[in-house]
């Protein structure tokens, strides 16, 4: 493995050379403003992945942005007279400023996801067109370059351009590339798959669709500086059409929009097919090529062509060994029992006009095991939405360690030490299992401790799932989800792990193999609040039980007399099951 990484390394560095050399060599412009061609896609299609590909939020504004870098090139080179090379940093700055005031606004807003943020995006695009076109920005005339001095780099004009369209593309390739691999992609990637979970399980989803918003309009407003000088003359019509935004979709689906270099792979395929056919009705049929080989990519190639072609190369290679020698190491609370961990007080939530809680007040000791039960509807599941911030409370108080909660975004909730599963398992449905786990213990407590591959692989194999760890979790039974949920859980390192009925619909086996694993966890130091509905793991498990009936605490203790409690009985056990 390490000969061929040497190779491709060696590969890409031979080329990299090879196309820095293209223009001192003396290549003719006209192959050099060719090869320009398609690394401008490529630098416009990689920076649309960025934000759309990995967190989702398709964008059909790119164009705002490669705007906002043609034109502040060329109004700063030609009515400000600043030199054109200083002009294309300061393109990309405002292109970013421009994507983070809008994201401050649009991403605060949950309802602007889906097609509605693509809509958004699209309008900014016309308004932006409107404000250049209407006012010296533009002033519907466009803007002439000709007489801005332009740099040669050595060799000439259009070996400047080529070099400066190069230098973009790889620099895009870099940046995408580095995010895929960081902390940061992964955070984009799970937005992608559930953004209320990702921001769950610890992903500050707000700063991250900001930055990466921003760090993809940075890139277009470099490639269309770039590209002012590469044009000459710039008019608003040719800068804000559809074109650019509909090409760098197409180009980033075909490719594959997940991965970094797939956007690349797309937009050289689909640039070096146009340029195929040139000129009148051969321009149509091209296009028409285009759309039906994309139409067959989607159809049959749904994730694009690189990550398909990436994971034939790579399907050699050997599998990740389990690490299942890690001891069971739990939260840092291990070796201070005793004490209130959770302290809830007069909880309350409303959905409009139902009272799902009306004033819940618990608290929950260090290191015990408490079970939330109830007849369905009683606001067991509502209550743990509460304590791990996925909804906001109408009123109350929620304390962990005696700090509040109440006001804190779901993933700084993540942060103080609280993870939770879900009753139907909400697993990122595009990861596999060890990226789903391994994005839990990327972003839980303590992860500097602990390679968060290594860490996620040690809780998929304490779950006794390691030999699943490289599917996707469509391949997976009930149970096999729930269990990666908990791994998932687990692997926060959490000082409170809530568990939201994961035996149920399990077989009495799976039960048995669960309340095991349950007891392993507690025994290592983790406080667990658990809702289950299978009484015979409530009374093997709880310490305590809390009942709840319409939304109150109906009763809370020990299980034995909170089980004989006639209360108990007559809303939810029945009679038959105390007899
Ligand atoms: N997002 C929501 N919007 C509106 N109503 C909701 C929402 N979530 C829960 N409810 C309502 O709040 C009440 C409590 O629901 P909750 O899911 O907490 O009950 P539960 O005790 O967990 O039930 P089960 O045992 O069936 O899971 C129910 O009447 C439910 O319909």
């Amino acid at each position: 493995m390490a000969v061929n990484s040497m190779t491709v390394k060696a590969a890409v560095g031979l080329l990299g050379a090879a196309l820095i050399a293209l223009p001192y060599a003396g290549a003719p412009d006209f192959y050099l403003s060719y090869l320009y061609v398609i690394f401008f896609w490529v630098a416009l299609a990689t920076s649309w992945g960025i934000l759309s590909g990995y967190a989702g939020y398709w964008s059909f504004g790119h164009a705002a942005f490669f705007g906002t870098g043609i034109y502040a090139a060329g109004g700063m080179s030609v009515k400000l007279g600043l030199p054109y090379l200083l002009t294309i940093p300061l393109a990309a700055a405002l292109a970013a400023g421009l994507a983070a005031c809008i994201g401050a606004v649009v991403f605060r807003i949950h309802t602007l996801r889906g097609e509605f943020f693509a809509l958004l995006s699209l309008s900014v695009t016309y308004v932006l067109a409107a404000i250049v076109s209407n006012t010296p920005i533009d002033g519907g005339a466009g803007v002439n370059l000709s007489g801005v001095p332009m740099p040669t780099l050595g060799t000439s004009i259009p070996g400047a351009i080529y070099l400066l369209g190069l230098a973009v593309a790889v620099i895009a390739l870099l940046v995408s590339r580095g995010i895929l691999s960081s902390r940061f992609g992964r955070g984009l990637l799970a937005i992608h798959d559930d953004e209320d979970v990702a921001e769950v399980k610890g992903v500050p989803t707000f700063r991250y669709k900001v930055g990466a918003f921003a760090i993809s309009a940075a890139i277009a407003g470099a490639a269309g500086a770039v590209q002012a000088g590469y044009v000459g003359y710039v008019t608003v019509g040719e800068t804000f059409s559809i074109t650019v935004p509909l090409y760098v979709v197409l180009m980033s689906i075909l490719g594959g929009a997940r991965h970094w270099v797939g956007p690349a792979v797309g937009a050289t395929l689909i640039t070096v097919a146009l340029s195929l056919f040139v000129g009148g009705s051969h321009a149509e049929l091209g296009r028409a090529g285009v759309a039906l080989a994309l139409i067959v990519v989607i159809l049959f190639l749904p994730e694009g062509i690189a990550p398909r072609l990436l994971r034939k190369l790579r399907s050699r290679a050997q599998p990740a060994a389990a690490s299942a020698e890690e001891p069971l190491r739990q939260s840092i609370d291990a070796h201070a029992p005793g004490g209130t961990l959770l302290e809830c007080e007069d909880v309350t939530k409303l959905f409009g006009g139902l009272r799902a809680l009306g004033g819940i007040s618990l608290s929950v000791r260090r290191g015990e095991i408490l079970a939330l039960v109830g007849p369905n509807g009683s606001g067991k599941s509502t209550l743990i939405n509460m304590i791990s911030g996925h909804f906001p409370m109408t009123s109350g108080s929620i304390r962990l360690d005696g700090q509040s909660l109440e006001t804190l975004e779901p993933h700084r909730v993540a942060a103080r030490g609280i993870a939770r599963t879900y009753q139907i398992p909400r697993l990122f449905e595009h990861m596999t299992v060890l990226e789903n786990v391994q994005l839990c213990a990327a972003f839980g407590q303590d992860v500097k401790a602990l390679n968060a591959a290594d860490s996620a692989l040690h809780w998929l194999d304490f779950m006794g799932l390691a030999e699943k760890a490289h599917e996707l979790p469509a391949s997976l039974n009930l149970h096999e989800r729930k269990f990666v949920e908990f791994a998932r859980a687990l692997a926060a390192k959490p000082k409170l792990l809530l568990l939201d009925e994961v035996l149920c619909g399990l077989t009495p086996t799976e039960v048995d193999q669960a309340i095991d694993l349950i007891r392993r966890i507690r025994a290592a130091g983790t406080t667990i609040v658990f809702v289950e509905h299978v009484m015979r793991a409530v009374v093997a498990l709880a310490d305590r039980v809390a009942v709840l009936d319409q939304g109150r605490l109906l009763a809370l203790g020990q299980p034995e007399a909170t089980m004989q409690d006639p209360k108990v009985i007559d809303v939810y056990l029945g009679a038959a099951h105390a007899a």
